[in-house]
């Protein structure tokens, strides 16, 4: 990560030196048409006499002397162009004296002097040794940019593949973090489903599926806290098999188990939304009823469940008779107790058996 940050830090420092490199090429040009100019406005006036040429060669003064404090301001930074710079500006010092001078000259004692000439000639001689200096530092100048373009070109393709690594590293810690979040919410969905399915079988018989005795109780409860809230009536139908013992004895457990699955989904199919269907344990089934106005209602609801098994039950390829005994409860005709009530109806249904079985009985008022 470092060396990536290093890498692009470098990328930016060698790009910027190179820039400078640049403008100080252009610089060392613009220094060279500089003095030109001057030059060419001082021979203008030597020629013609026109004091015109006389701005452009203390233009071309001017902007000498710009160019040059620029090329020094750079030079601070490359320490290399300094000493170059300084023999530069001393020849420039001696061209433009020489400029001057020959303007004088011929001011005073006319073109064809001898003076002028000789002069003329060491003008020449200067500015070559100028263009000599510019093109040297020039030179120079192309090299450094060359060694600062090799260094961009290794620095990008550092970050590049500095890059490259760090995005790899990016997606390899993200896939495992979703990794690790993906398993840590499946063990979270697992431990809640394990959870869930522990509290059903704590409330539900594995056998059937229905409610247990355990529920019977909490269901009761809560009917009887409404019933007696909103004085409502509400019944429990207390079912035991008739002959059931008898089929375990005969074909074993297998079968019975069987049965009892197949009565429990009999008994299903005649009830209403609102009816609560518990195995209260063995071959006894417990019903609630709170969704009714008269009893009638519960000796039709008791007489389809008895109709049930009119006809003998296939189970496992076997037809198998059984019946159904029923004691019926109601609150609070019965009993104002959820404990009593049951009990009135585990009485019923035992007077149901005691009667011929397969049948059904309403309980006696306790008081
Ligand atoms: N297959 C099986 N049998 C069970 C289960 N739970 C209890 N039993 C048996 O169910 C029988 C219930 O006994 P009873 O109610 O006396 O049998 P019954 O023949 O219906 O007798 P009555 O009620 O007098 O008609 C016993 O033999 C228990 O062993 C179970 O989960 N599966």
């Amino acid at each position: 990560m470092l060396w990536l940050f290093t890498a692009m830090y470098q990328l930016v420092y060698y790009s910027e030196q190179k820039d400078l490199v640049d403008r100080q090429r252009y610089d060392i040009v613009a220094l060279g048409k500089a003095i030109t100019n001057a030059e060419s406005g001082q021979r203008g006036y030597l020629l013609t006499g026109h004091t015109l040429f006389l701005d452009t060669l203390e233009r071309g003064r001017s902007e000498t002397s710009t160019v040059m404090a620029k090329l020094d301001a750079q030079a601070q930074s490359l320490t290399l162009l300094r000493p170059g710079l300084q023999r530069i500006r001393q020849l420039v010092h001696q061209k433009f004296d020489i400029l001057d001078q020959n303007i004088q000259v011929q001011l005073h004692a006319g073109e064809f002097s001898p003076h002028l000439s000789l002069s003329k000639d060491k003008g020449r001689e200067v500015m070559k040794l100028i263009d000599d200096e510019l093109l040297d530092l020039d030179r120079k100048l192309a090299h450094l940019r060359e060694n600062f373009e090799h260094e961009i070109r290794k620095r990008m393709l550092a970050s590049v593949v500095g890059g490259v690594l760090l995005g790899v590293v990016i997606i390899g810690v993200l896939l495992f973090s979703y990794r690790s979040t993906t398993l840590l919410l499946e063990q979270v969905l697992e431990t809640q489903a394990v959870a869930k399915q522990a509290s059903h079988q704590a409330d539900h018989d594995l056998l059937t599926g229905l409610p247990n005795r355990r529920s019977v109780g909490v269901h009761l409860d809560n009917t009887y806290q409404l019933a007696r809230h909103t004085s409502k009536q509400f019944a429990i139908l207390f079912m035991d098999l008739d002959g059931f013992k008898l089929i375990n004895d005969k074909y074993g457990h297998e079968v019975g188990d069987a049965l009892l699955i197949e009565v429990a989904n009999r008994f299903k199919k005649v009830l209403r939304q609102s009816d609560f269907l518990a195995r209260q344990g063995g071959d006894e089934f417990i019903l609630v009823v709170s969704n009714y106005l008269y009893r009638q209602e519960l000796t039709q609801l008791a007489q389809r469940l008895i109709q049930l098994f009119s006809e003998p039950v296939m189970v496992l390829g076997l037809p198998l008779e059984i019946g159904v005994s029923i004691g019926i409860a109601e609150y609070p005709h019965h009993a104002k107790q959820v404990k009593q009530l049951l009990h009135v109806a585990d009485k019923a249904m035992y007077d149901s058996k005691k009667s011929g079985k397969n049948r059904y009985s309403f309980g006696s008022e306790t008081r």
